[in-house]
């Protein structure tokens, strides 16, 4: 059986704008859009793993909310799960400091403005399907659905 890394995504929704980070590398990923994250380490839960992604790329303190149903291929042996997230009181803006050159909230109607990865698109159309506060008027608006 082939092994299967899970790279966990944040929605890191605050003031009903859903947070956008461009990357900067590798070269075959950087300039386009994803959801900050990464691997999680073995022995590390989703959870845990999303906090400590956070805490290094962007400089916040955030707590995960509950995972998005679904899983998203990405590069074999990658696959993505998306969990929702949010800055708990006092946590400091987030900043790109590692991974990323640009990060931008997007509120209703702005989600598909950023060039989101390719792999990355179902799932944050699924996201925002579960994300009921984001999922207003403009939100349908989606390339190619
Ligand atoms: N974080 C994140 N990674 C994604 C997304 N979509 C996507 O294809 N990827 C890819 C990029 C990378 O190949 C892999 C995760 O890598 P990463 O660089 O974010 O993870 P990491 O911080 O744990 O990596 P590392 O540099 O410590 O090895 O998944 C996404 O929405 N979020």
């Amino acid at each position: 059986m082939s092994e299967r890394i899970v790279v966990v995504g944040a929605a890191l929704v605050d003031d009903g704008r859903l947070l956008a980070a461009r990357r900067s590398a590798p070269v075959e990923l950087a300039g386009r859009w994803e959801l900050p994250g990464g691997k999680v380490e073995p022995g590390e839960t989703a959870d845990a793993a999303l906090v400590r992604e956070l805490r290094e790329e962007l400089g916040v303190d955030a707590e995960a909310g509950g995972r998005v149903p679904g899983e998203w291929p990405l590069k074999s042996p990658y696959v993505l799960h998306v969990w929702t997230a949010r800055l708990r009181p006092g946590s400091a803006a987030p900043k790109p400091l590692q991974d990323h050159d640009e990060l931008r909230w997007l509120g209703p109607g702005e989600i598909w403005d950023v060039d989101w990865l390719d792999q990355d698109v179902p799932a944050v159309r699924q996201t925002l399907a579960h994300l009921a506060p984001l999922g207003g008027p403009g939100t349908g608006e989606v390339p190619g659905a």
